[in-house]
Parts: C-alpha cells; structure tokens; sequence
C-alpha cells in the first residue's frame, strides 16, 4: 500500500514551525517510501510519519465524502488537479462556504510543486524559489493563501534571490536589499546609473500599484469598478502597462547591449522568454517582490506548501482524492456538469475547474467537436513553452565553498545560447538554507535545463537512459568547471527527470514549463483569465492570467474562486454588468 500521507491524517499545523511530514515518491520511479524521523538542524525536527499512520490516513481518505466510498452528493465545484493553482482555488472557495473535491491523478499534491524523498533526501519538484512568502503588503499570495484555510508555515529568509553567472564573466548578486542590488549593478555598469534606477524604478511603480489593491477576480465587475474608485491612479497605471513587455521599457532607458543582455537574463528565469516577451507587470512583480517580501524558503521543503493546503481544504470541510483520474469533462446542454474517472465513475457539480494546461483541458477533456474561437485565439497567441532535464544531487558538502548561495544561474560564453534548449542551467541548494533536507555532512544540488520533448520520444529504453547519463553528466561538467571544482566525485546520490518524466508525472502536455508567447506579445493583453467559453467550465494555473510561476498560479486560483463563488451566489453578483465586463475582455484580448 502507498504510504500516502493524507490531509486527514495531518492536520493543519497551525502557527506550527514544522511542515507535515509528506510521503516520498520520486516522479521517474513512483516507488513509495516508508515514513522517516529526521532531526532538523537549527533545533528543527521535520514532522514524522509512521507507516501505520500512512496506511490509517488512506483508509480515512477512501471513507471520506470526496474517497471511493463517495456518498454521490453534487459539490459546488470540482477542481481537476491539486496543483498550487487548483489548490488555491479549492482553499479559497471552501473558506467562502462552498463544498469542493480536489481530484488528483497522482498520489500526493502539489504538481509541479511536489517532492520526493530519497535516502534522506526531500527533493522539490520544481523551483525552490519562492516568491510572495514574506508577511507583509498585499502580494504575499502563498502566505495569504495558506491562513485562508487556518496554516502558516515557518520560512527561512533567503539573503539572495539568484547568483548570475554570465558571458564575459559577468557576475551578478541579486542582494535581498535593493539598494545592495543596485549598487552592484551599477558598479558593473557605471555608464548606466541613470538608465538602471530609471528602468528599476519604473518596476517599483508598478509594483507599489499591485500591491495597493485588493487581489480578486478581474473578471468580476463589482470589484473592479470598486477597485478602479478606490485606487484610480493605482488601476490606470497597470492599465496603462498591461500591454507592454519588460524589454521595451528598458530599451528606452539603456543603450549598453551586455545590460540588456542581463535583463534578459533576469527575465528568462520567470518566464522562459527574454524581456522584449516578458509582460512589463510580471517582471515588475518578480524583480520587486524579492527585495520587498524577499524570497523566503519553506521550512522542510516546497511540498509542504501544497501538503498545508490539502490538510487545510480538509479542515474546511472539503475534500480531495489522489489516484483520481479525469479522462472527461461531463458536458449537458454546453454547460460542464462534473467529470468521468478514468475507472468510469461520474462525479457532479454546479461547476468544474481545470489545473490541467489548457491544452490538455481542451485537447483532451473536453471533447468538444471544434476547439471553441476563444483557445484557438489562445493557440494562436501562445505556444508551449519547452519542457526541461531536472538532475537532483546529493553530495558531500565538503564540495561547496564556504558561503555559496542558494540560487545560481549559469550561462557561460554566449548571449545567443540563453533561449537554447541545454543552453543555460538552472541551479538551487536549498540546503544551503534548510540543511535538514539532507542527511549530516551534504547538501541537494537541484540542476535544470531547458529541454524539448522532441529530442527523448522514440528512443528504446536503454538508449533513453543511456542518454539521460550522457546529457546529465555534461552538465554536471559545465557546473564542475564554472563553480564547483571536484563535483562529479563528490556525487552520492542521482536522480535525472527527462521531459518524458515531465509529462509523465506531472502530467503536462509535453512536459511544458507553462505556456509562452508565440511571438512578441502584447503584454498580458491575450492571457486568457478563468471563465472559459464553456459555461460552468473555469481554467486555473499556468496557462491564465498572470502565467507561469507558483505565486502566478496563487494569483489565478485566488481570482479563479472569486469568479466561481460570485457564480454560485457565495459572493455578490450583478448578471448584467458581468455580461458587459467578459463581452469586452474577450474583444480586448482579440487585438494582441
Ligand atoms: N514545471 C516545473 O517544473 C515547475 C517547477 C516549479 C514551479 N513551477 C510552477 O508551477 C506552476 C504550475 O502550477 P499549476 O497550478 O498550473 O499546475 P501544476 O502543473 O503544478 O499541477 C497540475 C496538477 O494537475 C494534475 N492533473 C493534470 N491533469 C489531470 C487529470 N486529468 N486528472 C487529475 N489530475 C490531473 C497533475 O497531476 C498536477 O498535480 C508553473 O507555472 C510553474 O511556474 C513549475
Ligand atoms: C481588467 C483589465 C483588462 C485591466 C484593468 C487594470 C487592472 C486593475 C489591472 C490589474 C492587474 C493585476 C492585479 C495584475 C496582477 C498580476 C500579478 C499578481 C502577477 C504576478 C506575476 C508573477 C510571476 C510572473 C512570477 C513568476 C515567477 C516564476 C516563474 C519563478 C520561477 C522561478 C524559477 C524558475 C527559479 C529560478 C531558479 C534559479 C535561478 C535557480
């Protein structure tokens, strides 16, 4: 029997400085692993879980309203994976009162925010950058999303966001103080000054305006009108920036091309794109909130995120079952009515919301005659983005020099290879900030790299593993000559995910990283926000508004389930001006 931690069995620790102690299972080999005891460091013990306690919480789960036992009631909405998006819809709308089920199709939640144990080892899934952790301002949506269901979780603060490694042996520390930041930039690029606090600047005015709202549905008329009466100069001012990207702004401010070149970079680890593709609001969101909230790591690790928010969903009175998967979104009379398990079995709401990416909820579960006008205007406005190689290392620490930071980011001699699959990598030690994800005497080297699903299908097994060694071990080389001297020797344990264990487990299409412009964007202009064309059928996660990124997908669960609540009469409503409002959002995203 897996060990499945479940929501029922650990509860919500309230104020409590530990996170639930999660089950173990590595994304490429779904093998479980029993519970452990490990003493934290810095006077911290992770939460424990025995096998028994496992085996009694699956059996809860299978007893409780949302389990196999299911007492066939129709819920107020079903949300088709627990991602953070659909987790943070499914929080939010029980703590307004409404009866969800979370339908998970793998064993534990989180998605791309999961983890695995191994040997000692808590491997995150995905980043181990969090933004919007902090406990101050209006944006710290994860901080915010896990007090709506009574959780808050122990963050260590990280004294960085990101160490830059880049062509021409520019080297860049993005300090947690701004002005330390801007200082450093400026010592690099003197003849700048002006063009850098200029360009800078205009972030924090964007970022100052975000953070002065209340964060709901944009899609909602009451609120927005409210919103634009309460903070007029606030609400014009991200009008005015919706449509623009980062890379313009810039250009008009900076002329030395290496600049724009770290701009670039600056915005490539957010969005897979450059700055000339990266809306303006969302890389005026990141490249602020790390010096405002600042980044903030999660005691224990990022799967206990999405463990708190299960446990807490729970507590609400909601429920959630892995092993649940949805093949169909159940279709009467054009409206989405509840969904069919891959086992056949049909469950009812009055609505359904996808964590899906918009190419699976449209290409798979909806199985509608013609892609509806409004997502063949999303294809045509943005493609997947690729998928990535992920290696997860344990090794001895003796390799890493005293005070290395936590995040990297490495491109060695060529500007032109930033967007190229392999081209730059993705490194975080978390360990270097939480060192009881790792046994005594190591540390996790968390690697990654962009990479196509094109280039791993077809091959026969022992070709695909054998490639996965050879692409893994050069660029665990490339890490050994730029940073870590002695790196391959010192490696104890390896782990590579190619794009197939992407999708495979995390079930993505293609292992996408999340949805990318196709060419030069408006801005945020044509990202779809969560009504669909599909009446009662709601989109969350990466591919809305604002797009990828874990406090992205916070954003647009939190908007997604006041859209729903104010749906299903939990919030108020006004049917006319509704109509008006998504009338012409529609036509404002048909002109990017
Ligand atoms: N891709 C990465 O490695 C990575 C890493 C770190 C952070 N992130 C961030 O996380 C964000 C993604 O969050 P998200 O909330 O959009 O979703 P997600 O992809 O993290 O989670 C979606 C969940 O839905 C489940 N699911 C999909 N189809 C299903 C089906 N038919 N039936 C049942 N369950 C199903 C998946 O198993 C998964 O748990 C990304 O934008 C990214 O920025 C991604
Ligand atoms: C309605 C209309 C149309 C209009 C009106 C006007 C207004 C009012 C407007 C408003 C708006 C708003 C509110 C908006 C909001 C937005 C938001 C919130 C956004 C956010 C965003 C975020 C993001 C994008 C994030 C991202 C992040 C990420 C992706 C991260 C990642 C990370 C990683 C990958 C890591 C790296 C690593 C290393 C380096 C190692």
């Amino acid at each position: 029997m897996p060990l499945l931690l479940s929501p029922l069995a650990a509860r919500c620790l309230h104020r409590s400085p530990h996170l639930p102690a999660p089950v173990a299972h590595h994304p490429s080999r779904p093998r479980p692993l029993g519970g452990e005891t490990r003493g934290g460091t810095r006077g911290r013990r992770v939460a424990v879980v025995s096998e028994r306690q496992a085996a009694a919480a699956v059996l809860a789960a299978e007893k409780s309203p949302g389990g196999e036992g299911g007492d066939g009631e129709r819920y107020d909405a079903i949300v088709v994976g627990s991602g953070i998006g659909g987790l943070v819809a499914a929080t939010q709308l029980a703590a307004k009162g409404a009866r969800v089920l979370v339908l998970e199709k793998y064993i534990i939640p989180g998605g791309s925010s999961g983890y695995y144990r191994r040997d000692g080892f808590t491997f995150d899934v995905g980043s181990s950058v969090m933004f919007g952790f902090s406990d101050k301002g209006n944006l710290n949506l994860i901080t915010q999303a896990l007090e709506a269901v009574g959780c808050k979780m122990e963050v260590i603060p990280d004294p960085s966001t990101v160490h830059f490694h880049l062509p021409g042996a520019l080297s860049v520390l993005v300090h947690r103080e701004y002005n330390d930041f801007i200082e450093e930039l400026v010592s690099k690029f003197p003849h700048e000054k002006e063009g850098i606090l200029k360009f800078y600047g205009i972030c924090w005015k964007i970022f100052n305006s975000l953070n002065s709202l209340e964060l709901k549905s944009l899609e909602e008329p009451l609120y927005l009108f409210g919103q634009f009466f309460k903070k007029p100069l606030e609400c014009l001012t991200l009008a005015y920036y919706l449509p623009q990207n980062a890379g313009d702004i810039a250009r008009k401010f900076i002329k030395d091309q290496q600049l724009l070149s770290f701009i670039d970079a600056e915005c490539f680890i957010v969005s897979t794109v450059n700055a000339l593709k990266t809306p303006m609001i969302n890389a005026s969101m990141v490249l602020c909130d790390r010096h405002f909230g600042g980044i903030n790591y999660p005691v224990g690790g990022v799967g206990g995120i999405a463990v708190s928010l299960a446990n807490g969903l729970v507590e609400k009175g909601s429920a959630i079952r892995y092993k649940a998967n949805v093949t169909n979104v159940i279709l009467e009379n054009g409206k989405a009515v509840g969904v069919r398990l891959s086992n056949g079995k049909e469950l009812f709401a009055r609505t359904v919301i996808s964590n899906a990416t918009r190419w699976d909820t449209f290409g798979k579960l909806v199985k509608a005659e013609e892609l509806p006008e409004e997502e063949k205007n999303f294809q045509k406005n943005y493609v997947k983005a690729p998928s990535f190689l992920s290696i997860h290392l344990g090794v001895k620490a003796s390799v890493l020099p005293a005070g290395t930071d936590c995040h990297h980011f490495v491109l060695e001699d060529d500007w032109s290879n930033l967007e190229k699959p392999y081209g730059s990598i993705f490194l975080s030690i978390p360990t270097v900030l939480d060192p009881s994800l790792a046994p005594e005497g190591h540390h996790i080297l968390h690697i990654f790299t962009t990479a196509g699903i094109e280039d791993w299908e077809g091959l026969p097994r022992k070709d695909y593993e054998q490639k996965k060694e050879l692409v893994a071990n050069e660029i665990i080389r490339r890490l050994e000559n730029k940073l870590f001297p002695g790196l391959q020797d010192s490696i104890v344990l390896k782990e590579v995910g190619s794009p197939k264990t992407h999708r495979r487990f995390l079930a993505r299409n293609d292992g996408t990283y999340g949805p990318m412009p196709r060419g030069k964007p408006k801005g945020l202009l044509a990202m779809p926000f969560n009504t669909t064309s599909i009446d009662g059928l709601y989109c969350v996660g990466d591919s809305c508004f604002p797009g990828q990124g874990v406090i992205a997908v916070a954003f647009s669960g939190v908007m997604c389930a006041h859209r729903v609540a104010a749906d299903i009469d939990l919030e108020q409503r006004s049917p006319i001006l509704d109509t008006g409002l998504l009338g012409v959002l529609r036509w404002l995203r048909t002109l990017a």
